[in-house]
Protein backbone atom coordinates (compact mmCIF):
# COMPACT_ATOMS: atom_id res chain seq x y z
CA UNK A 1 0.00 0.00 0.00
CA UNK A 2 1.41 3.98 -0.69
CA UNK A 3 2.24 5.44 1.73
CA UNK A 4 -0.30 8.17 0.81
CA UNK A 5 -3.17 5.48 1.33
CA UNK A 6 -1.78 4.34 4.66
CA UNK A 7 -1.87 8.40 5.69
CA UNK A 8 -5.52 8.69 4.46
CA UNK A 9 -6.49 5.41 5.98
CA UNK A 10 -4.87 6.43 9.30
CA UNK A 11 -6.07 10.16 8.99
CA UNK A 12 -9.50 8.23 9.01
CA UNK A 13 -9.22 6.04 11.84
CA UNK A 14 -8.62 9.02 13.78
CA UNK A 15 -11.65 10.71 12.92
CA UNK A 16 -13.60 7.61 13.79
CA UNK A 17 -11.70 7.32 17.58
CA UNK A 18 -12.46 10.96 17.65
CA UNK A 19 -16.59 10.50 17.04
CA UNK A 20 -16.52 7.33 19.26
CA UNK A 21 -14.37 9.43 22.07
CA UNK A 22 -17.37 12.10 21.83
CA UNK A 23 -20.13 10.47 22.32
CA UNK A 24 -22.11 10.23 25.65
CA UNK A 25 -22.74 6.54 25.46
CA UNK A 26 -19.96 4.04 26.40
CA UNK A 27 -18.59 2.06 23.46
CA UNK A 28 -16.38 -1.66 23.54
CA UNK A 29 -15.54 -3.05 20.33
CA UNK A 30 -13.85 -6.26 20.99
CA UNK A 31 -12.14 -8.92 17.93
CA UNK A 32 -12.97 -12.59 17.67
CA UNK A 33 -10.85 -13.37 20.37
CA UNK A 34 -13.11 -11.22 22.83
CA UNK A 35 -9.96 -8.98 23.13
CA UNK A 36 -10.44 -5.17 23.60
CA UNK A 37 -9.69 -3.59 20.30
CA UNK A 38 -11.03 -0.22 21.50
CA UNK A 39 -13.03 1.57 24.40
CA UNK A 40 -14.22 4.58 24.09
CA UNK A 41 -12.75 7.41 27.04
CA UNK A 42 -15.70 7.78 28.95
CA UNK A 43 -16.06 4.27 29.37
CA UNK A 44 -12.75 3.68 30.21
CA UNK A 45 -12.76 6.78 32.46
CA UNK A 46 -15.80 5.01 33.98
CA UNK A 47 -13.88 1.90 34.58
CA UNK A 48 -10.89 3.43 35.99
CA UNK A 49 -8.88 2.69 33.37
CA UNK A 50 -6.59 3.30 30.57
CA UNK A 51 -7.67 3.17 26.90
CA UNK A 52 -4.41 2.37 25.86
CA UNK A 53 -3.76 -0.49 28.57
CA UNK A 54 -6.44 -2.07 28.40
CA UNK A 55 -6.36 -2.99 24.44
CA UNK A 56 -5.78 -6.31 23.57
CA UNK A 57 -6.73 -7.68 27.15
CA UNK A 58 -9.48 -10.52 27.58
CA UNK A 59 -13.14 -7.77 27.96
CA UNK A 60 -13.67 -10.68 30.46
CA UNK A 61 -10.60 -9.29 32.92
CA UNK A 62 -11.61 -5.54 32.20
CA UNK A 63 -15.08 -5.43 32.46
CA UNK A 64 -17.63 -6.67 35.14
CA UNK A 65 -20.10 -9.23 33.95
CA UNK A 66 -19.77 -8.73 30.75
CA UNK A 67 -21.24 -10.78 27.62
CA UNK A 68 -19.74 -9.56 24.98
CA UNK A 69 -17.59 -12.91 24.41
CA UNK A 70 -21.31 -14.45 24.12
CA UNK A 71 -22.07 -12.15 21.69
CA UNK A 72 -19.18 -13.29 19.41
CA UNK A 73 -19.49 -16.85 20.02
CA UNK A 74 -23.34 -17.01 19.47
CA UNK A 75 -23.14 -14.32 16.86
CA UNK A 76 -26.84 -13.41 18.50
CA UNK A 77 -27.40 -9.69 19.30
CA UNK A 78 -28.38 -8.88 22.72
CA UNK A 79 -30.95 -5.49 23.22
CA UNK A 80 -31.37 -3.56 26.06
CA UNK A 81 -30.60 -6.02 28.72
CA UNK A 82 -28.81 -5.02 32.89
CA UNK A 83 -25.55 -5.32 33.42
CA UNK A 84 -24.40 -4.34 36.72
CA UNK A 85 -20.58 -2.91 36.71
CA UNK A 86 -18.89 -1.09 39.67
CA UNK A 87 -22.30 -1.37 41.78
CA UNK A 88 -24.01 0.27 39.43
CA UNK A 89 -27.06 -1.28 37.53
CA UNK A 90 -26.45 -0.13 33.17
CA UNK A 91 -28.49 -0.66 30.31
CA UNK A 92 -26.52 -2.18 27.23
CA UNK A 93 -26.29 -3.49 24.05
CA UNK A 94 -24.26 -6.16 22.36
CA UNK A 95 -24.12 -6.47 18.68
CA UNK A 96 -22.58 -8.87 16.79
CA UNK A 97 -19.73 -7.76 13.96
CA UNK A 98 -20.27 -10.01 10.97
CA UNK A 99 -18.09 -9.46 7.46
CA UNK A 100 -19.09 -12.64 4.78
CA UNK A 101 -21.16 -14.23 6.99
CA UNK A 102 -18.47 -14.78 10.15
CA UNK A 103 -18.55 -13.19 13.09
CA UNK A 104 -15.10 -11.15 13.45
CA UNK A 105 -15.80 -9.32 17.11
CA UNK A 106 -18.65 -7.34 18.67
CA UNK A 107 -19.35 -3.91 19.64
CA UNK A 108 -21.03 -2.83 22.59
CA UNK A 109 -22.65 0.40 24.12
CA UNK A 110 -23.48 1.24 27.41
CA UNK A 111 -27.09 3.51 27.19
CA UNK A 112 -27.95 4.11 30.18
CA UNK A 113 -25.35 4.61 33.03
CA UNK A 114 -27.73 4.01 35.69
CA UNK A 115 -31.25 3.05 36.46
CA UNK A 116 -31.95 6.75 37.99
CA UNK A 117 -31.18 8.32 34.05
CA UNK A 118 -32.92 5.44 32.39
CA UNK A 119 -36.16 6.72 34.12
CA UNK A 120 -35.48 9.87 33.94
CA UNK A 121 -34.87 9.63 29.95
CA UNK A 122 -38.25 7.20 29.75
CA UNK A 123 -40.34 10.23 31.51
CA UNK A 124 -38.40 12.56 28.87
CA UNK A 125 -39.82 10.67 26.35
CA UNK A 126 -43.13 10.03 27.52
CA UNK A 127 -43.22 13.79 28.19
CA UNK A 128 -42.28 14.28 24.19
CA UNK A 129 -44.83 11.65 22.91
CA UNK A 130 -47.86 13.25 25.09
CA UNK A 131 -46.58 16.51 23.40
CA UNK A 132 -46.58 15.48 20.00
CA UNK A 133 -50.28 12.99 20.97
CA UNK A 134 -51.74 16.95 21.96
CA UNK A 135 -50.29 18.93 19.18
CA UNK A 136 -51.72 16.36 16.37
CA UNK A 137 -54.94 15.92 18.07
CA UNK A 138 -54.91 19.94 17.64
CA UNK A 139 -54.28 19.43 14.58
CA UNK A 140 -57.13 17.38 13.50
CA UNK A 141 -59.37 19.34 15.66
CA UNK A 142 -58.33 22.85 14.52
CA UNK A 143 -59.06 21.36 11.24
CA UNK A 144 -62.61 21.30 12.26
CA UNK A 145 -65.25 23.80 14.02
CA UNK A 146 -65.95 21.43 16.79
CA UNK A 147 -69.30 20.75 15.34
CA UNK A 148 -68.91 16.78 16.45
CA UNK A 149 -68.29 15.71 12.95
CA UNK A 150 -64.62 14.27 12.80
CA UNK A 151 -64.25 12.78 9.28
CA UNK A 152 -63.94 14.24 5.94
CA UNK A 153 -64.37 12.12 2.36
CA UNK A 154 -60.78 12.17 2.31
CA UNK A 155 -60.63 10.43 4.97
CA UNK A 156 -62.00 7.49 3.85
CA UNK A 157 -59.61 5.26 2.47
CA UNK A 158 -60.21 2.87 -1.34
CA UNK A 159 -59.84 3.18 -4.77
CA UNK A 160 -61.69 0.06 -5.47
CA UNK A 161 -64.29 0.88 -8.03
CA UNK A 162 -67.36 0.72 -5.85
CA UNK A 163 -65.72 2.80 -3.29
CA UNK A 164 -64.68 5.37 -6.03
CA UNK A 165 -69.11 5.65 -6.97
CA UNK A 166 -69.55 5.65 -3.19
CA UNK A 167 -67.63 9.07 -3.03
CA UNK A 168 -69.47 10.18 -6.29
CA UNK A 169 -72.74 9.17 -5.21
CA UNK A 170 -71.99 10.77 -1.64
CA UNK A 171 -70.75 13.99 -2.57
CA UNK A 172 -73.81 14.30 -4.62
CA UNK A 173 -76.48 14.18 -3.01
CA UNK A 174 -74.83 15.89 0.46
CA UNK A 175 -75.51 19.17 -0.48
CA UNK A 176 -79.37 18.95 -0.66
CA UNK A 177 -81.11 18.15 2.36
CA UNK A 178 -82.72 14.92 1.48
CA UNK A 179 -82.73 12.01 4.27
CA UNK A 180 -80.20 9.57 3.98
CA UNK A 181 -80.22 5.72 4.95
CA UNK A 182 -76.75 4.21 4.99
CA UNK A 183 -76.40 0.30 5.21
CA UNK A 184 -73.92 -1.93 6.05
CA UNK A 185 -72.59 -4.88 8.24
CA UNK A 186 -71.10 -3.77 11.18
CA UNK A 187 -67.40 -1.95 10.60
CA UNK A 188 -68.06 -1.25 7.24
CA UNK A 189 -67.79 2.35 8.05
CA UNK A 190 -71.29 3.81 7.94
CA UNK A 191 -70.65 6.33 11.01
CA UNK A 192 -67.74 7.76 8.71
CA UNK A 193 -69.56 8.32 5.55
CA UNK A 194 -72.26 10.21 8.13
CA UNK A 195 -69.66 12.20 9.28
CA UNK A 196 -68.54 12.93 5.64
CA UNK A 197 -71.91 13.97 4.30
CA UNK A 198 -72.27 16.16 7.05
CA UNK A 199 -68.85 17.84 6.24
CA UNK A 200 -69.69 18.06 2.04
CA UNK A 201 -73.23 19.96 3.35
CA UNK A 202 -74.54 23.05 3.64
CA UNK A 203 -74.69 22.64 7.61
CA UNK A 204 -71.40 21.65 7.93
CA UNK A 205 -70.83 24.67 10.37
CA UNK A 206 -73.42 24.07 12.69
CA UNK A 207 -74.27 20.78 14.79
CA UNK A 208 -73.16 16.64 13.81
CA UNK A 209 -75.00 14.81 16.83
CA UNK A 210 -75.15 10.60 16.94
CA UNK A 211 -77.21 9.00 18.62
CA UNK A 212 -76.74 5.26 19.06
CA UNK A 213 -80.18 3.69 19.39
CA UNK A 214 -79.36 0.63 20.85
CA UNK A 215 -77.16 1.84 23.49
CA UNK A 216 -79.78 3.94 25.09
CA UNK A 217 -82.12 1.99 27.57
CA UNK A 218 -85.52 2.20 26.07
CA UNK A 219 -86.68 4.39 29.09
CA UNK A 220 -84.33 7.02 28.86
CA UNK A 221 -84.86 7.09 24.65
CA UNK A 222 -87.47 9.41 24.53
CA UNK A 223 -86.11 12.16 27.14
CA UNK A 224 -82.44 11.54 25.14
CA UNK A 225 -84.14 12.42 21.89
CA UNK A 226 -86.60 14.68 22.33
CA UNK A 227 -85.13 16.44 25.90
CA UNK A 228 -87.71 17.15 28.65
CA UNK A 229 -89.12 20.41 31.19
CA UNK A 230 -87.81 21.51 34.57
CA UNK A 231 -90.40 18.83 36.38
CA UNK A 232 -91.21 16.75 33.80
CA UNK A 233 -90.68 13.28 35.85
CA UNK A 234 -89.29 12.77 39.23
CA UNK A 235 -85.67 13.54 39.08
CA UNK A 236 -85.79 15.53 36.05
CA UNK A 237 -82.79 18.28 35.94
CA UNK A 238 -83.39 21.72 37.10
CA UNK A 239 -84.10 23.89 34.08
CA UNK A 240 -84.52 20.56 32.23
CA UNK A 241 -82.59 18.88 29.49
CA UNK A 242 -82.45 19.63 25.87
CA UNK A 243 -83.03 16.18 23.65
CA UNK A 244 -80.52 15.43 20.81
CA UNK A 245 -83.21 16.77 18.34
CA UNK A 246 -83.43 20.32 19.97
CA UNK A 247 -78.91 19.70 19.68
CA UNK A 248 -78.61 19.28 16.23
CA UNK A 249 -80.69 22.37 15.39
CA UNK A 250 -79.67 23.54 12.07
CA UNK A 251 -77.35 20.68 11.73
CA UNK A 252 -77.11 17.23 11.31
CA UNK A 253 -78.56 14.39 13.12
CA UNK A 254 -77.12 10.62 13.13
CA UNK A 255 -79.36 8.12 14.14
CA UNK A 256 -77.09 4.67 13.81
CA UNK A 257 -78.81 2.01 14.35
CA UNK A 258 -82.40 2.70 13.87
CA UNK A 259 -83.41 -1.07 13.34
CA UNK A 260 -82.74 -0.86 17.49
CA UNK A 261 -85.37 1.68 18.05
CA UNK A 262 -88.47 0.49 19.97
CA UNK A 263 -92.05 0.41 17.78
CA UNK A 264 -92.89 3.81 20.49
CA UNK A 265 -90.37 5.70 19.40
CA UNK A 266 -90.51 4.69 15.99
CA UNK A 267 -94.03 5.96 16.05
CA UNK A 268 -92.61 9.27 18.01
CA UNK A 269 -90.20 9.73 15.53
CA UNK A 270 -92.39 9.48 13.00
CA UNK A 271 -94.91 12.52 14.01
CA UNK A 272 -91.36 14.56 14.44
CA UNK A 273 -90.34 14.05 10.83
CA UNK A 274 -93.95 14.76 9.41
CA UNK A 275 -94.54 17.53 11.55
CA UNK A 276 -91.13 18.82 11.46
CA UNK A 277 -91.21 20.08 15.09
CA UNK A 278 -90.34 18.41 18.55
CA UNK A 279 -91.96 19.10 21.78
CA UNK A 280 -89.96 17.98 24.94
CA UNK A 281 -91.45 15.41 27.71
CA UNK A 282 -93.11 17.59 29.81
CA UNK A 283 -93.07 20.80 27.38
CA UNK A 284 -96.45 22.75 26.14
CA UNK A 285 -94.63 24.27 23.32
CA UNK A 286 -93.20 22.23 19.92
CA UNK A 287 -90.09 23.77 18.63
CA UNK A 288 -89.66 23.94 14.82
CA UNK A 289 -87.17 21.52 13.36
CA UNK A 290 -84.93 22.22 10.97
CA UNK A 291 -82.02 19.21 10.69
CA UNK A 292 -81.02 16.98 8.16
CA UNK A 293 -82.01 13.18 9.36
CA UNK A 294 -79.01 10.25 8.36
CA UNK A 295 -79.44 6.99 9.48
CA UNK A 296 -77.92 3.81 9.67
CA UNK A 297 -78.28 0.00 9.80
CA UNK A 298 -76.94 -3.33 9.82
CA UNK A 299 -79.79 -4.93 10.06
CA UNK A 300 -82.26 -5.70 6.77
CA UNK A 301 -85.01 -3.12 7.81
CA UNK A 302 -87.09 -5.18 5.08
CA UNK A 303 -87.18 -8.15 6.98
CA UNK A 304 -87.94 -6.34 10.12
CA UNK A 305 -91.22 -4.43 8.42
CA UNK A 306 -92.06 -8.10 7.57
CA UNK A 307 -91.59 -9.52 10.97
CA UNK A 308 -93.27 -6.68 12.41
CA UNK A 309 -90.31 -4.90 14.19
CA UNK A 310 -89.96 -2.00 12.01
CA UNK A 311 -92.60 0.56 10.92
CA UNK A 312 -93.01 -0.07 7.29
CA UNK A 313 -94.30 4.09 6.82
CA UNK A 314 -90.94 5.16 9.11
CA UNK A 315 -89.00 3.45 6.58
CA UNK A 316 -90.49 5.01 3.79
CA UNK A 317 -89.44 8.07 5.13
CA UNK A 318 -85.65 7.46 5.93
CA UNK A 319 -85.22 5.31 3.13
CA UNK A 320 -85.22 8.45 0.42
CA UNK A 321 -81.49 7.76 -0.68
CA UNK A 322 -80.15 4.72 0.25
CA UNK A 323 -76.59 4.24 0.44
CA UNK A 324 -74.70 0.74 0.79
CA UNK A 325 -71.83 0.14 2.19
CA UNK A 326 -69.99 -3.24 0.50
CA UNK A 327 -68.21 -5.32 3.37
CA UNK A 328 -64.95 -5.61 3.00
CA UNK A 329 -64.14 -9.26 1.40
CA UNK A 330 -65.96 -7.64 -1.49
CA UNK A 331 -63.59 -5.15 -2.38
CA UNK A 332 -60.17 -6.83 -1.48
CA UNK A 333 -58.38 -4.44 -3.48
CA UNK A 334 -58.26 -1.89 -0.75
CA UNK A 335 -56.66 -3.85 1.66
CA UNK A 336 -53.20 -3.06 1.43
CA UNK A 337 -53.59 0.73 1.14
CA UNK A 338 -55.71 0.63 4.55
CA UNK A 339 -53.50 -1.92 6.08
CA UNK A 340 -50.89 0.94 5.03
CA UNK A 341 -53.05 3.62 6.29
CA UNK A 342 -53.57 2.35 9.86
CA UNK A 343 -49.96 1.67 9.85
CA UNK A 344 -49.26 5.03 9.46
CA UNK A 345 -51.72 6.16 11.55
CA UNK A 346 -50.15 4.61 14.46
CA UNK A 347 -46.46 5.66 13.79
CA UNK A 348 -47.99 9.29 13.67
CA UNK A 349 -49.66 8.44 17.23
CA UNK A 350 -46.56 6.99 18.79
CA UNK A 351 -43.72 8.32 16.84
CA UNK A 352 -42.48 4.89 15.93
CA UNK A 353 -41.72 4.29 12.52
CA UNK A 354 -44.35 2.19 10.63
CA UNK A 355 -43.32 -1.55 10.40
CA UNK A 356 -44.26 -2.92 7.06
CA UNK A 357 -46.37 -6.17 6.44
CA UNK A 358 -44.79 -9.02 4.96
CA UNK A 359 -45.62 -10.61 1.96
CA UNK A 360 -47.32 -13.86 3.78
CA UNK A 361 -49.07 -11.21 6.25
CA UNK A 362 -50.13 -9.33 3.46
CA UNK A 363 -51.56 -12.24 1.40
CA UNK A 364 -53.35 -14.23 4.55
CA UNK A 365 -54.96 -10.76 4.48
CA UNK A 366 -55.90 -10.17 1.57
CA UNK A 367 -57.43 -13.92 1.82
CA UNK A 368 -59.17 -13.72 4.58
CA UNK A 369 -63.09 -12.98 5.12
CA UNK A 370 -63.44 -10.52 7.88
CA UNK A 371 -66.29 -10.84 9.90
CA UNK A 372 -65.70 -7.63 11.21
CA UNK A 373 -64.84 -6.20 8.34
CA UNK A 374 -62.96 -2.22 8.27
CA UNK A 375 -62.95 -2.33 12.67
CA UNK A 376 -61.52 -5.85 12.68
CA UNK A 377 -59.05 -5.28 10.04
CA UNK A 378 -58.03 -2.08 12.15
CA UNK A 379 -57.79 -4.11 15.28
CA UNK A 380 -55.71 -6.49 13.92
CA UNK A 381 -53.43 -4.23 12.24
CA UNK A 382 -53.20 -2.08 15.84
CA UNK A 383 -52.44 -5.40 17.70
CA UNK A 384 -49.55 -5.99 15.37
CA UNK A 385 -48.02 -2.61 15.50
CA UNK A 386 -47.84 -2.85 19.09
CA UNK A 387 -46.54 -6.46 19.33
CA UNK A 388 -43.68 -6.14 16.37
CA UNK A 389 -40.34 -5.14 17.29
CA UNK A 390 -38.81 -5.17 13.90
CA UNK A 391 -39.22 -3.17 10.67
CA UNK A 392 -41.42 -6.39 9.75
CA UNK A 393 -45.30 -7.47 10.83
CA UNK A 394 -44.22 -11.21 9.91
CA UNK A 395 -47.55 -13.55 9.75
CA UNK A 396 -46.97 -15.07 13.26
CA UNK A 397 -47.88 -11.75 14.58
CA UNK A 398 -51.58 -12.16 12.88
CA UNK A 399 -54.55 -13.54 14.90
CA UNK A 400 -54.65 -17.41 14.34
CA UNK A 401 -58.04 -17.36 12.33
CA UNK A 402 -55.55 -14.89 9.55
CA UNK A 403 -53.06 -17.90 9.17
CA UNK A 404 -55.74 -20.25 9.02
CA UNK A 405 -57.83 -19.43 6.25
CA UNK A 406 -58.44 -22.19 3.68
CA UNK A 407 -56.07 -20.83 1.30
CA UNK A 408 -56.26 -24.25 -0.89
CA UNK A 409 -59.88 -23.36 -1.77
CA UNK A 410 -59.67 -22.61 -5.51
CA UNK A 411 -63.43 -21.52 -5.65
CA UNK A 412 -62.63 -17.61 -4.27
CA UNK A 413 -59.08 -17.50 -3.99
CA UNK A 414 -55.95 -18.29 -5.23
CA UNK A 415 -53.23 -19.83 -3.23
CA UNK A 416 -51.88 -16.46 -2.55
CA UNK A 417 -55.20 -14.99 -1.70
CA UNK A 418 -54.39 -12.71 -4.79
CA UNK A 419 -57.93 -13.17 -6.79
CA UNK A 420 -61.18 -12.94 -5.63
CA UNK A 421 -64.50 -14.49 -8.14
CA UNK A 422 -66.86 -11.49 -7.74
CA UNK A 423 -67.31 -9.11 -10.73
CA UNK A 424 -66.50 -9.39 -13.88
CA UNK A 425 -63.68 -10.98 -16.00
CA UNK A 426 -62.10 -7.35 -16.68
CA UNK A 427 -62.86 -6.41 -12.55
CA UNK A 428 -61.01 -9.72 -11.48
CA UNK A 429 -58.50 -9.50 -13.85
CA UNK A 430 -57.44 -5.75 -12.34
CA UNK A 431 -58.03 -6.48 -9.05
CA UNK A 432 -55.55 -9.68 -9.06
CA UNK A 433 -53.11 -7.26 -11.01
CA UNK A 434 -53.17 -4.44 -8.10
CA UNK A 435 -52.73 -7.71 -5.31
CA UNK A 436 -49.81 -8.76 -7.27
CA UNK A 437 -48.25 -5.43 -7.80
CA UNK A 438 -48.53 -4.51 -3.97
CA UNK A 439 -47.31 -7.57 -2.97
CA UNK A 440 -44.28 -7.17 -5.11
CA UNK A 441 -43.14 -3.86 -3.72
CA UNK A 442 -43.75 -5.17 -0.03
CA UNK A 443 -41.86 -7.97 -0.99
CA UNK A 444 -39.13 -5.46 -2.39
CA UNK A 445 -39.00 -3.32 0.68
CA UNK A 446 -40.72 -0.54 -1.54
CA UNK A 447 -37.46 -0.66 -3.75
CA UNK A 448 -39.74 0.19 -7.28
CA UNK A 449 -37.09 -0.72 -9.73
CA UNK A 450 -36.81 -3.89 -7.81
CA UNK A 451 -40.20 -4.48 -8.06
CA UNK A 452 -40.31 -4.14 -11.86
CA UNK A 453 -37.69 -6.50 -12.76
CA UNK A 454 -39.15 -8.72 -10.20
CA UNK A 455 -42.42 -9.43 -12.65
CA UNK A 456 -40.67 -9.15 -15.45
CA UNK A 457 -41.32 -5.52 -17.16
CA UNK A 458 -39.98 -2.68 -17.79
CA UNK A 459 -40.12 0.21 -15.19
CA UNK A 460 -41.87 2.21 -17.31
CA UNK A 461 -44.75 0.03 -17.52
CA UNK A 462 -44.57 -0.58 -13.90
CA UNK A 463 -44.87 2.71 -13.52
CA UNK A 464 -47.82 3.49 -15.47
CA UNK A 465 -49.64 0.33 -13.69
CA UNK A 466 -48.67 2.07 -10.63
CA UNK A 467 -50.75 4.64 -11.31
CA UNK A 468 -53.85 2.77 -13.13
CA UNK A 469 -53.95 1.17 -9.86
CA UNK A 470 -53.78 4.55 -7.34
CA UNK A 471 -50.50 2.55 -6.15
N1 LIG B 1 -62.99 3.45 4.27
C1 LIG B 1 -62.41 3.64 5.46
N2 LIG B 1 -61.24 4.24 5.53
C2 LIG B 1 -60.63 4.40 6.72
N3 LIG B 1 -61.13 3.99 7.88
C3 LIG B 1 -62.32 3.40 7.87
C4 LIG B 1 -63.04 3.21 6.66
N4 LIG B 1 -64.21 2.62 6.96
C5 LIG B 1 -64.21 2.44 8.28
N5 LIG B 1 -63.09 2.91 8.85
C6 LIG B 1 -62.75 2.84 10.27
O1 LIG B 1 -63.28 1.60 10.75
C7 LIG B 1 -63.89 1.75 12.02
C8 LIG B 1 -65.36 1.36 11.91
O2 LIG B 1 -66.06 2.32 11.14
P1 LIG B 1 -67.53 2.84 11.51
O3 LIG B 1 -67.67 2.99 13.00
O4 LIG B 1 -67.83 4.01 10.67
O5 LIG B 1 -68.34 1.55 11.04
P2 LIG B 1 -69.89 1.26 11.22
O6 LIG B 1 -70.32 0.61 9.97
O7 LIG B 1 -70.60 2.50 11.64
O8 LIG B 1 -69.87 0.20 12.38
P3 LIG B 1 -71.10 -0.23 13.35
O9 LIG B 1 -72.20 -0.75 12.50
O10 LIG B 1 -70.49 -1.33 14.18
O11 LIG B 1 -71.45 0.97 14.15
C9 LIG B 1 -63.67 3.19 12.43
O12 LIG B 1 -62.52 3.28 13.23
C10 LIG B 1 -63.45 3.90 11.13
O13 LIG B 1 -62.66 5.05 11.30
Amino acid sequence: MSLKKLEKLSQAANTYKAILNAMEEWVVIVDHQSKIFFINRPYARFLGVKAEDVKGKKVTDVIENTRMHITVQTGQAERFSFQKILGSKMIASRLPIVDQGEVIGAVGTVIFHDTHEWKQINSHIKALLAEQDFQYQKSIASDKLNTGANFHLNDIIGDSQVMKSLSAKVTQVASGDVTVLIRGESGTGKELYAHAIHQLSDRAEYPFIKVNCAAIPESLLESELFGYEEGAFTGAKKGGKPGKFQLANGGTLFLDEIGDLPLLMQAKLLRVLQDREVESVGGTQPMPLNIRLITATHRPLESLIESGAFRGDLYYRINVVAIDLPPLRERRGDIAKLADFFLQKLSRRTGRRAPKLTVQALTAMIAYNWPGNIRELENVIEAAFYTSHDRKIPLSLLPAQLSQTDHSTPKNQTSKGIIQSTGSLKEQLNLAEKNIINAALIECGDNRTKAAKKLGISKSTFYEKLDKHGI
